[in-house]
């Protein structure tokens, strides 16, 4: 069955309406659609996912499966699948109990009990070892236990609570590749909670960072990397350095120019900007490129990251930041220094068409066409 979330205008107070955590807040997350809440620890993601499960009351506003509003139906008449973090799979039962005991409640023959069991078991890869207890598995094996549990339902929405942060990153890594090929194999709407950004740019197909309850951006990965809706979201989703600088406006061109006087014609800048605006530009460490033009920059430091090194820079105007730069990149600048050491200098350029710039208090963007909400 295909489901739709509709989440509008949705307030969630706690002790007794003393603390607003999500003050009106609306989402709408497609059907099949694997959507992650994204957001530094207390944001509210949680409190969220909750409503959405029927955990936690809501306020106000209303959370809809298609046509259907939920707030008042009981989280067990929701047909919702969940998957937390520890788990929470019995440690007497074997594998094959666990995944069956998710149909416990489900009205149907032993035979189908067998069979759906079965058929989960293959799709999450763990048929191999259904008679085993859960303390002879991994930790990546007992939360594909967990998952396989949640999904035998055939649930209508599949919740997912930082499922992988009791893993090591090796296995967290393997783990998310998994559980979005799953996802996309079972096709369950999936609303997935996370405070990891790379986790959420590898799995989702749209994203909703969050603050303070409020949303900032929703977008596919890509967009929210590339095209920040706000200073927040360009810090918070990768490394972002930020420069300051002011618009220039000479007839129909315009540029930024940097602290050091260095002028970044722009094509891409909306129409309200003011000549002599202040603003704040942002630059991913691989939108930096070393040139025979560009901001002067001294190495301050390096890291050695294998594909990548890591270089810190100080600018003229004195603004520490990180730089990342691929070996194969430095080498096919042409430049005759592969590597550089403290204290060389060098110019870079920014790629014009990439970089982002904000108002000056960070609240928005300055680039024509970027989707706050997608
Ligand atoms: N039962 C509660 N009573 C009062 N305040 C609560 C309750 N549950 C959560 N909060 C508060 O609501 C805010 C949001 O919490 P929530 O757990 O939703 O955040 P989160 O984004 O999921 O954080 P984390 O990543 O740390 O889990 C926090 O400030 C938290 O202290």
């Amino acid at each position: 069955m295909s489901i739709e979330i509709h989440i509008q205008n949705v307030v969630k107070r706690y002790d007794e309406g003393k603390i607003t955590v999500i003050p009106g807040l609306s989402i709408d997350i497609n059907d099949g659609e694997f959507f992650t809440l994204l957001g530094p620890s207390g944001c509210g993601k949680t409190t969220l996912l909750r409503m959405i499960a029927g955990f936690n009351s809501i306020e106000g506003g209303e959370i809809r499966f298609n046509d259907r509003v939920i707030n008042e139906i009981p989280t067990h008449k929701r047909n919702i699948g969940m998957v937390f973090q520890n788990y929470a799979i019995f440690p007497h039962l074997t594998v094959r109990q666990n995944v069956e005991y998710g149909l416990k409640f489900r009205t149907m023959s032993s035979a189908e009990r067998r069979k759906k069991t079965d058929d989960i078991m293959h799709v999450v890869k763990i048929a191999e070892y259904q008679n085993r207890l859960p303390e002879k598995l991994s930790g990546g094996q007992q939360q594909r236990v967990a998952l396989a549990r949640a999904i035998v339902i055939h649930p209508s929405v599949l919740l997912m609570d930082e499922p992988l942060s009791n893993l090591d990153a090796k296995l967290r890594i393997d783990m998310r590749s998994a559980i979005r090929d799953i996802q996309k194999e079972v096709g369950i709407t999936t609303v997935y909670v996370t405070h990891d950004q790379e986790e959420a740019l590898a799995i989702s197909d749209r994203i909703a960072v969050m603050k303070d309850g409020v949303i900032q951006q929703v977008g596919s990965p890509r967009e929210i990397y590339s095209r920040p809706a706000n200073l927040f979201v360009s810090t918070f989703i990768g490394h972002s350095n930020l420069l300051k600088g002011e618009i220039r406006i000479h007839g129909s061109e315009k540029r930024i120019s940097t602290m050091d006087g260095y002028q970044i014609p722009l094509t891409n800048l909306v129409d309200d900007v003011q000549d002599g605006q202040r603003v704040l530009i942002a630059v991913r460490p691989e939108e930096f490129v070393v040139a025979d033009r560009g901001l002067q920059a001294e190495i301050t430091g390096s890291t050695f990251l294998g594909q990548y090194v890591n270089y810190a820079v100080r600018f003229k105007d004195g603004i520490a930041m990180a730089s990342e730069l691929s070996n194969e990149f430095v080498q096919d600048s042409g430049s005759v220094q592969t590597f550089y050491e403290v204290k060389d200098t060098l110019r870079l350029d920014l790629r014009a068409d990439k970089i982002n710039v904000f108002t000056e208090d960070g609240e928005r963007s300055l680039i024509k066409d970027v989707r706050t909400y997608g």
